[in-house]
């Protein structure tokens, strides 16, 4: 953590209503499970100073509260109700009591209390200020508590190492965010990923461990347990091809953790090869919620069209839709069983225009009926003039016939139809011969991950250079050559509101030496010719094979594209992006970040 100033000072013993609000709130009513957890945390915290070495995962993460003062916890969060009813003394007295302890909604910051007390546990002050609710009940773990092994992962608003928790001897994965100068906004985006994750508790979704942070550091690291592999990774192995048992077995597991998310009232949004992880054991864990939202099917709202990585976004997404719900992730798992079975994308398109036409025509147009009752922003722009029929059962006659209605069913136009993932794991396709293996029957696999393929392709890349400026050959013919596209999620996903993308790309613009991986700049964001702040679909775009060739670009073991995460903005340009020159802010982050002990 780059920026540790000084040591903490002793921290007084948390008052123990806030911690239990906290953690009966945060948790989704966990809190009364982990009553134990609560009193060995409590006694950790009082007298912190001498003990902040022995700060285990296990009693200081997700401590809970007891339920009992709940009510009495709802007062001292500040909503004012229970405050002012049983309360004597002057009604000015009351109001200010009141106004004091009533928390910014705009910043859902803590009352002043919990704020000072979750700076006093060790928390910073620009965090409690701004994602008090995220933190609420936990304390940090100090970053020498951990010795840093390597860099495994790098997302667009993270760098994930691989790390060893000295204290427990685990290794885990340490997800460092990065903040635009502690951005509030950039901060709150963070602060809804952790309250997510603080809602799940499901094998097939990622668990947050902890944080790791100190009062005067202005870093956070998110605490996972350590996965071996991606999907990405492994599917884009040359040597690997799933059996039936196995697609069974992996998207068995992807449809259980999502059932769990949508039931717990959670989108993930960006469902695609790279965020599902692997373990040696076969165990397959959704991660990456950074742009997973909170819904309520019966408390509509609207929320953006903005998300999920391009080749997994569903139509009425590209379509401009505001109001959706599951079927969103379930597009996204359709197009993975698919791309399992085909061993390849289906649905590669390198841009939002592009994209929609690859899906109008392997899954058809939509009904005129589906036009009008949708009645989706872009639906006039990109009605298509020609009517395409639904071809999957053609497209895909080799796959296994039990499949084809799942595939059908998530690859639906209209969202309702495609049900629900509980629906979808009572599918024929779970339930006939072959069934799915046993995660623990999967093979090993040698590193797999994303960063492993790039790393490697990058190193193929390096050397074919070298060997082609001893034959006098260009490199830069050699790079255009190579280049494949990576996963490049939507940029200006992680956000609700315009303005807020906006200012994000400008401050990464303004920043473009040491942030040129996180946004493309605004001009190349999407396809050419959008432009910034309008809508993210250009009609009059339309890419040279408008017509759209069901032969897929993508060959596995032929020319190297090496990931199934598709592009937003023109490969070539994605991968120019992301790459970052040697020596630059990114890739001295590591060995910068001292306060995290190398090996
Ligand atoms: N628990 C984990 N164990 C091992 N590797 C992990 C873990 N979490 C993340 N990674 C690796 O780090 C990469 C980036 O992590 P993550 O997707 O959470 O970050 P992000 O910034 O949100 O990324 P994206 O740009 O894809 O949205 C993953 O693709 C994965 O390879």
């Amino acid at each position: 953590m780059g920026c540790v100033f000084g040591r903490e000072a002793a921290a007084p013993t948390p008052h123990p209503a806030s911690a239990a609000t906290g953690a009966s709130r945060a948790d989704g009513g966990k809190g009364k499970e982990r009553g134990r957890e609560v009193e060995r945390s409590r006694s950790s915290l009082s007298g912190r100073k001498s003990q902040v070495t022995s700060t285990r995962i296990d009693a200081g993460f997700g401590v809970p509260k007891a339920s009992r003062v709940e009510g009495r916890d709802k007062d001292k969060d500040g909503d004012g109700e229970e405050a002012g009813s049983g309360r004597s003394g002057p009604l000015q007295q009351q109001r200010v009591e009141r106004r004091r302890a009533k928390p910014n909604p705009r910043q859902s910051n803590p009352p002043k209390h919990v704020y000072g007390e979750q700076v006093a546990a060790g928390w910073p002050s620009w965090l409690s200020q701004v994602a008090g609710e995220a933190i609420k009940g936990w304390t940090p773990r100090r970053a020498d508590t951990f010795e840093k092994i390597a860099k495994i992962g790098q997302g667009t608003y993270s760098n994930v190492y691989k790390a060893r928790d000295i204290l427990t001897g685990k290794i885990v994965a340490l997800k460092k965010v990065r903040f635009d100068n502690l951005e509030p906004e950039s901060v709150k985006f963070m602060a809804r990923e952790i309250l997510i994750l603080r809602r799940l508790d499901h094998p097939n979704v990622v668990k947050l461990e902890g944080l790791v942070t100190s009062r005067m550091s202005c870093s956070l690291y998110l605490v996972f347990e350590y996965m071996e592999h991606d999907l990405a990774g492994l599917a884009a192995s040359p040597e690997i091809k799933f059996t039936e048992p196995q697609v069974k077995c992996y998207m068995h597991q992807l449809l259980s953790g999502l059932e769990h998310c949508h039931n717990r009232g959670v989108l993930h949004r960006d469902i695609k090869g790279s965020n599902l992880l692997l373990d040696n054991g076969g165990i397959l864990k959704i991660a990456d919620f950074g742009l997973a939202t909170f819904f309520d099917p019966d408390r509509k709202r609207p929320m953006t069209s903005r998300v999920v990585t391009l080749w997994y976004r569903s139509p009425e997404l590209l379509l401009g839709a505001t109001d959706y719900g599951v079927g969103v992730d379930l597009w996204s798992a359709g197009c993975i069983l698919a791309e399992l079975l085909a061993g390849k994308p289906i649905m590669p398109g390198r841009n939002e225009v592009e994209q929609l036409h690859k899906i109008f025509k392997l899954c058809g147009s939509p009904s005129e009926e589906y036009w009008k009752k949708s009645r989706l922003p872009h639906a006039t722009m990109f009605k298509p003039q020609r009517t395409y029929k639904r071809c999957i059962a053609e497209t895909f006659k080799d796959f296994p016939p039990p499949s084809m209605p799942l595939i059908e069913t998530l690859l639906a136009i209209d969202p309702a139809e495609r049900q629900t993932a509980s629906a979808a794991l009572k599918s024929e396709f779970f339930t006939t011969k072959p069934y799915a293996c046993d995660p623990s029957s999967l093979p090993q696999y040698p590193p797999s991950k994303e960063m492993d393929a790039k790393l490697r392709d990058e190193e193929a890349r390096r050397l074919r250079a070298a060997s082609g400026r001893i034959n006098g050959d260009g490199a830069k013919k050699t790079r255009t050559r190579d280049r494949a596209p990576r996963a490049v999620p939507a940029p200006e996903a992680n956000a609700e509101l315009q303005a807020n993308i906006d200012r994000r790309r400008l401050i990464t613009h303004a920043n473009a030496k040491s942030k040129s991986e996180k946004f493309p700049p605004p001009h190349q964001d999407g396809a050419p010719g959008f432009a910034l702040g309008s809508s993210h679909i250009d009609a009059s775009f339309i890419p040279p094979d408008a017509s759209f060739s069901t032969v897929f670009p993508y060959q596995k073991g032929g020319q190297p594209i090496t990931t199934w995460s598709g592009p937003l903005v023109e490969p070539n340009a994605a991968v120019h992006l992301r790459r970052k020159k040697p020596g630059s802010h990114a890739s001295k982050e590591i060995q910068n970040d001292s306060s995290l002990r190398n090996r």
